[in-house]
């Protein structure tokens, strides 16, 4: 239940947009939930079920470049320093929680190990979160998604995220902005962001990897403010003072005015890309795989064939590459350079993709990626990266056909305890 006035409208979708203009980071969020009417006692409620040792949650309102906010402290001393998202997800399994918070917490720490993983490689179930230390992870993700229950909201629309710019100092050295981790979790949810520099001046870290976790499991879409008629507002302070901009997350809660434009539920909005196309005849048909890989390492977002009858009846390919209209000079140079083709020509299209998220299915030999596609908030699609799959047959000496049947039914199973 949140603590936004009601309306008697019985379809009602209640709303929440985050304005990430000053990035997110864990602690903003939990500031930016109390901020907006959460009390603080459901989130510690949740936090106590959850940490192993004691933890202490308080908040204070500050004053960020003349804007109030509510600034979250989280203190605690984790006894042991080799807490690992395998660990974390004991405790989370064992925790007397709200199954809406579990299975939230779960998917924010997921995202997060997964994005570890791949940045550091290994694997997720081997991540420990950061030099801050787990509690202070679980404390944040935990907390975030007890509040995000509590508030109700039918959707979480979040604005494009300012992830900074410069260098930070981590526990191995400094980092560039954004950080690697927020990097590929913004990446894997198809989030807009950018570096948020005011006057050229490199701003320093201002979305952390948990900020990026939080906002990625909840989003259900990104853009600017929606339609809405807003009934609370509140205001996440971050630690620092930073010149020229309240150094805060906000949060506008409210019922979506269906009566003007809504955005999309189903997933980011649509974005605007091009397909490029060129109809050649006479290159050694041998070439093409490697012709449709360097595509893709060029930046295309995919690349194919489609045989032809061209003009003297002629057998031939067109080849198509979807590219966003930033990478069409590089996709094209490959074209150029790599096939026989002498001209190329471009169209728009629209591409909406579905909301997709990676987990990771434990099989008995070893770990395979599983990717989840949802429409709607429902999953609509589940499938285990076939990559890994044949990597673990290779591993293992069984048979690719086997490992994929382990594969779709160890899939199928998590989602139905999901
Ligand atoms: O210590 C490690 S491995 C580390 C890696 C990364 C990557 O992006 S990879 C980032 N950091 C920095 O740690 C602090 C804490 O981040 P939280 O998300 O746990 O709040 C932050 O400055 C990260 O950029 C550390
Ligand atoms: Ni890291």
């Amino acid at each position: 239940m949140s603590n936004a006035p009601h309306t008697d409208h019985p379809t009602a979708t209640k709303v929440g947009w985050l304005d990430c203009a000053s990035g997110a980071s864990g602690d903003m969020l939990l500031g930016v939930l109390v901020g907006a009417g959460v009390p603080l006692d459901v989130i510690a409620h949740a936090v106590d079920a959850v940490a192993p040792e004691r933890i202490r949650l308080s908040v204070e309102e500050v004053v960020r470049n003349g804007l109030g906010a509510t600034l979250a402290r989280v203190e605690g001393t984790d006894s042991t320093h080799h807490r690992t998202w395998a660990d974390v997800r004991k405790l989370l399994d064992a925790a007397d929680l709200d199954e809406a918070v579990r299975r939230s917490a779960h998917a924010t720490f997921e995202r997060l190990a997964q994005a570890e993983a791949k940045v550091h490689r290994t694997t997720p179930d081997a991540i420990h979160f950061h030099e801050v230390g787990a509690l202070d992870a679980i404390a944040d993700i935990v907390g975030v998604c007890a509040g995000f229950v509590h508030l109700g909201l039918d959707e979480v629309l979040v604005s494009p995220i300012a992830v900074g710019s410069g260098f930070v100092r981590a526990a191995h050295g400094r980092l560039p902005v954004p950080v690697p981790a927020v990097v590929e979790l913004l990446a894997a949810a198809g989030a807009p962001s950018y570096a948020g520099e005011i006057d050229g001046t490199p701003v320093g870290e201002l979305c952390t990897p948990t900020g990026a976790a939080l906002l990625t499991t909840h989003a259900s879409g990104y853009g600017p403010q929606p339609p809405m008629r807003v009934t609370t507002q509140g205001f996440g302070a971050g630690t620092r003072e930073t010149p020229g901009r309240a150094n805060a997350v906000r949060l506008l809660v409210g019922e979506l005015a269906t009566d003007v434009h809504r955005p999309s539920p189903a997933g980011p909005p649509t974005s605007t890309q091009l397909v490029v196309e060129s109809n050649v005849d006479d290159l050694d048909p041998r070439i093409w795989p490697a012709v449709l890989q360097r595509l893709l390492d060029a930046g295309a977002a995919d690349a194919w064939l489609t045989p032809i009858l061209m003009k003297k009846g002629r057998p031939a390919h067109t080849l198509s590459v979807l590219v966003e209209p930033d990478r069409q000079d590089d996709v094209c140079r490959v074209i150029f350079t790599e096939t026989s083709a002498i001209g190329v020509r471009s169209h728009e299209v629209t591409k909406q993709p579905l909301e997709r998220e990676f987990r990771t299915l434990e099989l008995p030999d070893g770990p395979v990626r599983l990717k989840i596609a949802s429409y709607a908030g429902q999953v609509v699609n589940a499938q285990p990266e076939y990559d890994d799959v044949v990597a673990l047959a290779e591993h293992t000496g069984r048979p690719v056909k086997t490992v994929l049947a382990q594969a779709l039914a160890a899939a199928q199973e998590h989602l139905s305890e999901s």
